[in-house]
C-alpha cells in the first residue's frame, strides 16, 4: 500500500533566488528546492512541485513570503491556478510577538519569519535576548530583547557591494563568482583581496560591531543567529559563537501556519491542566 502524506508548502520569493520547503506533519522538513527568481509567477518552472501532485504527497497548504507585492500577487495567482489552493500571506495579526517598531507593519516580514523561526528551532529562546543576522540580497540585523521584536539594522548586501565597487565597472567580473571566502585576509594584499576584505569580511565585522553596540545599550548579551542565502560563507569569519540555519523563515512560516505560537500553546496548555 502506497504511504499518504499531505504536505504543507512554504514558499518563499527573494530577489535572487525562490526556495521552496515542503513539510510533512508541520513539523518535518521533506524537501527543499531551490530556483532562480523568474520575473513573475506565470514564469515558474512546472519541476518545483514534482513528486506533489500525486495522491500520496498532495500538498495542502501553501504560505507564500515575499517583500513585494507585486511577487505576492502574481505568485498567488500561480498556486491557485496550478494547485487550486490560494496560499496564506504573512499577516501581523497572527504573529506572536509585540513589534516594537515604527510602525509595525513596516519591518519586513522575512525578519519577522527569521526571528519567529528561531523560536520555532529552539524554543527556550523565548525567554531569552537574541539577533538575526540575515546575509542576503540585503545584510540585516533583527532583535529579540524581553518578549518582543525590536528592530536592528539594514544594510545592502555583499552580492549588491560587490557589484557597485568602483561604479560597477571594475574588476571583478561575476561578484557570484568572485565570493571566495578561503581567500579572504586582511590586509588584502591585492585589488580583489582588498575589495573581499573590504565587502566580506567587512560586512561580518560590521555585524558584529552592531551586536557590541546593541549588547551596550540593553545591557544584556545577545545570542547570534546567521540566516540568508550567504550565511554559510559568512560564518566561519565570525569571531564570536553562532548558530547557522539556511531556513529560519521557512521555520517562522510554518511555526506561524500551525498557529502555535507560545501564546496559544500556553493558553490550551493551561487549559488541558485545568
Ligand atoms: N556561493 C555564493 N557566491 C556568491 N554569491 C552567492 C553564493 N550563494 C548565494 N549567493 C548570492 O547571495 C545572495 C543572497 O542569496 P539569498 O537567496 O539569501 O538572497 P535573499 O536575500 O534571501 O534573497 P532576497 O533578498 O532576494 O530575498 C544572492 O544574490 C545569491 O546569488
Ligand atoms: C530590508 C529587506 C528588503 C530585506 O529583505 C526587507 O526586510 C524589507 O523590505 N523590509 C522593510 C523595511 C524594514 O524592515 O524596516
Ligand atoms: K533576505
Amino acid at each position: 500500500m502506497k504511504s499518504f502524506l499531505p504536505v504543507t508548502l512554504t514558499f518563499k520569493v527573494g530577489i535572487s533566488r525562490c526556495v521552496a520547503v515542503f513539510w510533512e506533519n508541520g513539523r518535518t522538513i521533506h524537501s527543499i528546492r531551490t530556483l532562480k527568481t523568474p520575473s513573475d509567477g506565470s514564469l515558474v518552472p512546472e519541476s518545483i512541485l514534482d513528486g506533489y501532485l500525486e495522491k500520496e504527497h498532495p500538498i495542502e497548504r501553501v504560505f507564500l513570503s515575499s517583500v513585494s507585492s507585486f511577487w505576492s500577487a502574481s505568485f498567488s495567482e500561480y498556486f491557485r491556478k496550478r494547485l487550486s489552493i490560494a496560499p496564506v500571506l504573512f499577516s501581523l495579526s497572527t504573529y506572536p510577538f509585540p513589534i516594537n517598531y515604527a510602525p509595525p507593519d513596516s519591518m519586513g516580514s522575512d525578519r519577522l519569519l527569521s526571528v519567529l523561526g528561531v523560536v520555532e528551532r529552539f524554543p527556550h529562546f523565548v525567554e531569552k535576548s537574541f539577533a538575526v543576522a540575515d546575509f542576503g540580497s540585503h545584510t540585516t540585523m533583527t532583535v529579540f530583547h524581553n518578549g518582543q521584536v525590536i528592530g536592528g539594522s539594514i544594510a545592502s548586501g555583499i552580492p549588491l557591494s560587490l557589484g557597485v565597487i568602483g561604479g560597477g565597472r571594475v574588476v571583478l567580473g561575476d561578484p557570484g563568482r568572485t565570493l571566495r571566502p578561503s581567500r579572504i585576509s586582511f590586509p588584502g594584499g591585492s585589488t580583489e583581496e582588498s575589495i573581499q576584505a573590504g565587502t566580506v569580511l567587512g560586512a561580518v565585522r560590521s555585524v558584529e560591531g552592531l551586536l557590541f553596540d546593541a549588547e551596550d545599550s540593553l545591557g544584556c548579551s545577545l545570542e547570534l543567529f546567521l540566516t540568508g542565502g550567504l550565511a554559510p560563507i559568512v560564518k566561519p569569519m565570525f569571531h564570536r559563537p553562532c548558530f547557522m540555519d539556511r531556513h529560519l523563515l521557512h521555520r517562522g512560516a510554518i511555526r506561524l501556519l500551525r498557529g502555535e505560537s507560545e501564546g496559544q500553546m500556553t493558553r490550551s496548555d493551561a487549559q488541558k491542566s485545568v
